[in-house]
């Protein structure tokens, strides 16, 4: 093990030595100096990933039948000597059989063997043989490595699972599908799990797309916080992760309504919003604009013309204004060289007629054009190319232009349609009276969360695309994503290279689609790999029992998760409606006491947080809304009026559902005594 860390340092040692001489070296120029700063943050971040490898840096071993044996570990090492890696990256094709060997296909391997490290010393090791061969005194057959992860405590943190994701995991971290892969499974089979390896796997893997960034979205700011730590221990620090409130940059105070969340979560917010705007470009009628002593005067069709030609021309409402407006001047001045014709035709006939000559034989129309400008002299000395240049400077243009098609930011778009029942009621014919009135807001209030995918949809239609593009995004708690969520998503990511994690059956209140042929279809039709995990490496099995029926109830067609775990069975407190705090703190100081340094959480409904907070509960437990559960996990969970949690906001057994499979050893629930 000395040697894979000694190598480590080393090459910490020269990425730094090479940073500190690119940073002495003196810059000659401005170009020489943005280079060197380039190269400097190059080396920060190779100095970053060397560094956040060294935690846990080998895991793995796999020895061949043939004798020949690799150390695989978090990143690879090699050495300038020799052919074969010191460490073998565990995205490497060479790592392959360490994930997917079994006794049955064993990939010429004879062994694999699991390492733990603490610091720089081996503390556990763990073989199988897959080759069927006898173990021999090398050989260290034990408890599985996995048993020993899942039963590991819970830090609050999410930690990576490379050294034993499992086969069905694998398969999808690795897979060379370059568009949309979805993955459905029930609670703790490992979705996030899966979804943010592969997002390291797409670093190491698909240089395009690494290049283009990669972009994890994850419901809450908590749940980011949970899975935060995982890609830096990879050696990923590159990765951006975000909500989808953070991706719009809109910042929040308001909450909605579930229902109004909902409702302004729907598409149809998409086309309401685009059909408002096309009132703000050129709707009817003709443009006037004076040019020196003249008023020059486009028809209606021809305004439009030029509406028709900008919109095709530009992306967004402002960048396409821009085109419009030069359309125009060239109309303008189209206009202006016709009327000049006629001019000089009138001119040319009335001279012939009074001097017998044809004066195009002298000057030519070119020549007529000459130097001037646009209210000097007769028309025929007019140069229209000046006047096209004075016409794109000139404030009376611009003003008749705003007339037409006023510059708009993204918010004024949004209030235009929310803070009007009358455009409401226009641009959404489809929702009731009653819906439309959730939706109408004050002009001064604050927005929501619900509303950043329509600033976010505005920002589209009125400046264009996002800047910030991905070229891979991982999307975890997919479900939960509403259509107009989707659309912000989807833009950010033009390869359409996407890895989909969730499920259904945990899906909350506000999500709009129901399964993922809905929520995918408006964007990739079904062009998208829908893989399943069936195992879950949290919940246990008398766990996932207790809630067959609730499943069987919320997701019909949803195939039940089996268990690797077995633990306890949950556990049922009753108290009187005015006793469920106390019996929560109650619960928690046995539990405290009883497995000391546990993680345990307490989930509640919304509403019970700030009671419980009052209690001291937080001294012994994490208190989560049941609004935020998704995606966490503790060893124990305290489950405070499951009653009150299906009933709080609709589809409110799901988030029921979500609640009671968050523990990794025990569950119990506290309810209302009859
Ligand atoms: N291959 C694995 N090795 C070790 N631990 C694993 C593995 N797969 C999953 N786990 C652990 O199981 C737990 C559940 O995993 P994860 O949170 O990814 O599941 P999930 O499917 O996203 O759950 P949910 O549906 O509740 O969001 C986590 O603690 C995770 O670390």
């Amino acid at each position: 093990m000395s040697s894979v860390y000694e190598l480590l340092t080393e090459r910490i040692s020269e990425a730094r030595a090479h940073r500190a001489s690119v940073l002495r070296a003196p810059a000659e120029n401005a170009g020489e100096a943005y280079e060197r700063e380039n190269t400097a943050e190059r080396l920060a971040k190779e100095i970053g990933r060397l560094e956040s490898a060294e935690r846990g840096l080998v895991f793995g071993r796999i020895d061949r039948a043939d004798g020949m044996a690799l150390r695989i570990g978090r990143i690879g090492l090699h050495t300038q000597q020799d052919d074969l890696p010191l460490l073998v990256d565990w995205r490497a094709n060479a790592a392959r059989p360490f994930y997917e060997a079994t006794p049955v296909h064993p990939m010429g391997l004879r062994r694999r063997r699991h390492l733990r490290l603490e610091q720089r010393t081996v503390v556990s090791v763990s073989d199988e043989l897959l080759d069927g061969s006898a173990p021999t005194d090398e050989d260290v057959v034990g408890d599985g490595p996995l048993t020993e992860a899942l039963s590991a405590r819970r830090t609050g943190r999410m930690h990576a699972a490379v050294a034993t994701l499992q086969a069905e995991q694998d398969e999808i971290v690795r897979s060379a599908h370059r568009g949309v892969t979805v993955v459905q499974g029930g609670p703790g089979t490992g979705k996030t799990v899966v979804a943010l390896h592969r997002a390291a796997y797409v670093l190491y893997a698909f240089p395009r797309a690494a290049q283009e960034g990669v972009l994890v979205v994850g419901p809450n700011a908590r749940f980011l916080d949970y899975i935060s730590q995982v890609l830096p221990s990879l050696g990923e620090n590159d990765v951006a992760l975000a909500t989808c409130r953070e991706l719009a940059n809109v910042s929040t105070e308001a909450v909605d309504s579930f229902e109004t969340a909902r409702l302004k979560g729907g598409d149809d917010l998409a086309d309401a919003l685009a059909g408002l705007l096309r009132r703000h470009q050129a709707p009817a009628g003709d443009f006037t604009v004076r040019v020196g002593r003249e008023a020059v005067r486009l028809p209606g069709e021809e305004v439009a013309a030029a509406r028709d030609a900008a919109v095709a021309a530009a992306a967004g409402h402002n960048p396409a204004r821009r085109v419009f407006k030069e359309l125009l001047i060239d109309a303008v001045t189209d206009a202006m060289r016709r009327d000049m014709g006629d001019l000089l035709e009138r001119i040319d006939a009335e001279s012939a007629m009074m001097t017998g000559l044809d004066l195009d034989r002298f000057t030519g129309v070119a020549q007529r054009r000459t130097e001037g400008t646009p209210d000097a002299g007769p028309a025929h000395e007019v140069d229209l190319d000046a006047v096209r240049a004075d016409l794109l400077d000139d404030a009376g243009v611009d003003r008749a232009v705003e007339v037409l098609w006023p510059r708009l930011t993204p918010d004024d778009l949004v209030q235009a349609l929310l803070t009007d029942a009358d455009a409401l009621a226009e641009h959404l014919p489809r929702l009731s009276a009653q819906e439309r009135s959730l939706l109408l807001r004050g002009a001064d209030s604050p927005w929501s969360d619900a509303d950043a995918p329509l600033l976010d949809e505005a920002a589209y239609l009125v400046d264009g695309p996002p800047e910030r593009t991905y070229g891979h995004v991982v999307v975890d708690e997919a479900q939960e994503l509403t259509a107009m969520q989707w659309r912000m998503i989807v833009r950010r990511c033009p390869a359409r290279a996407m890895t989909l994690v969730g499920d259904f059956a945990q899906a909350g209140p506000v999500a709009t689609a129901r399964d993922w042929k809905e929520a995918l279809g408006p964007h990739v039709g079904a062009r998208f790999r829908l893989h399943h995990l069936t195992v879950s490496y949290r919940t246990t099995q008398e766990i996932l029992e207790s809630v067959r029926d609730l499943l069987a109830r919320i997701a019909p067609d949803h195939r039940p998760t089996r268990s690797l775990r077995s633990g306890e069975r949950p556990r049922t407190v009753t108290a009187p409606v005015d006793g469920l705090a106390a019996a929560v703190v109650r619960e928690l100081g046995a539990q405290s006491t009883a497995h000391p340094g546990e993680l345990l959480g307490v989930i509640c409904a919304d509403a019970r947080v700030g009671e419980l907070a009052a209690r001291g509960v937080a001294h012994h437990a994490r208190i989560v809304p049941a609004s935020e559960a998704r995606g966490l996990e503790f060893d124990g969970v305290v489950v405070m009026d499951p009653e009150e949690i299906s009933t709080a906001r609709p589809g409110g057994e799901r988030d029921l559902y979500v609640a009671l499979t968050r523990a990794t050893k025990r569950l119990c629930t506290i309810t209302v005594r009859p």
